[in-house]
């Protein structure tokens, strides 16, 4: 139904996995089928990329892994930490500590300004605010710098900027203060295939520096050539 491509890499050391699954399954509120996952395991600063026809559960899958869905089945293990038992307080304190998550529709927070929203994972996290170097406002001025954000815009509202502009503010906002684990659903849709190619080499460029792992979901299968490794999910009859 499912494989993840090229070969599995194995990480025997807990430490060593930023991600790995067993048996993975969820059931949406009156559903009368529960959606499975293949197992995944990936190495801390390897990058995964997930693909597959609409409807095939890529988000939901992303959102096990971020744990803002619990599963129904299996277990969920990042950074060599089983989120399964968790409960949902602890789940989110562990996405704000560990993750920084780019979302289709980028959910920035409108009222903020786009220094703001950067920095804001850092105001949710003190284990972000002390990585963050200097400090959160200046490293987020290198993210927006890197990311081509006008300098004219870092004080203004979000909302005065394009949607390709705030799609690399979502992307600042998932790199400050190096999070472990960059999730990223579809956030390229918007844009032409120039700027996909290049929002993606950044984000993982960033990503590296960082020492993040990047899983990113989307059905374009031309976008794969960046990443470690693939996982295809299978439409769903
Ligand atoms: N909030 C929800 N409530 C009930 N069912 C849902 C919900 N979200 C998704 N599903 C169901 O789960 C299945 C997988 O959906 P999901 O959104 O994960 O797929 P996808 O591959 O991300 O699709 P797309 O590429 O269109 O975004 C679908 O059958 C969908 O109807």
């Amino acid at each position: 139904m499912t494989k993840q491509t090229p070969s599995q890499t194995i990480c025997s050391e807990g430490n060593q996995c930023a991600v790995t699954t067993s048996g993975l399954g969820y059931q949406w509120p009156h559903s009368n089928v529960e959606l499975q996952f293949p197992d995944i395991t990936l190495k801390r600063g390897e990058h995964l990329f997930i693909k597959g026809p609409s409807g095939s559960g890529k988000s939901t899958l992303l959102s096990l892994l971020a744990g803002m869905l619990r599963p129904t089945s299996g277990t969920v293990s990042l950074l060599g930490e089983d989120i399964t038992p968790l409960t949902n307080g602890q789940r989110d304190r562990f996405r704000a500590d560990h993750m920084g998550v780019i979302f289709q529709q980028f959910n920035l927070v409108p009222y903020l300004t786009t220094l703001g929203n950067v920095t804001l994972p850092c105001r949710l996290s003190t284990k972000r605010h002390q990585r963050a170097k200097p400090e959160p406002p200046q490293e987020a001025e290198g993210l927006l710098a890197d990311l081509a954000i006008p300098k004219s815009h870092w004080h203004q509202p979000v909302t005065r900027l394009s949607v390709g502009q705030q799609q690399r503010v979502a992307a600042a906002r998932a790199l400050i203060g190096h999070p472990e684990l960059i999730l990223a659903d579809e956030p390229t849709s918007a844009l032409d295939t120039d700027n996909r190619d290049r929002f993606i080499e950044l984000l993982l460029t960033l990503g590296q520096r960082a020492g993040s792992s990047v899983i990113f979901v989307s059905h374009d299968q031309s976008l794969a050539t960046h990443f470690d490794h693939e996982l295809f999910l299978e439409a769903r009859s």
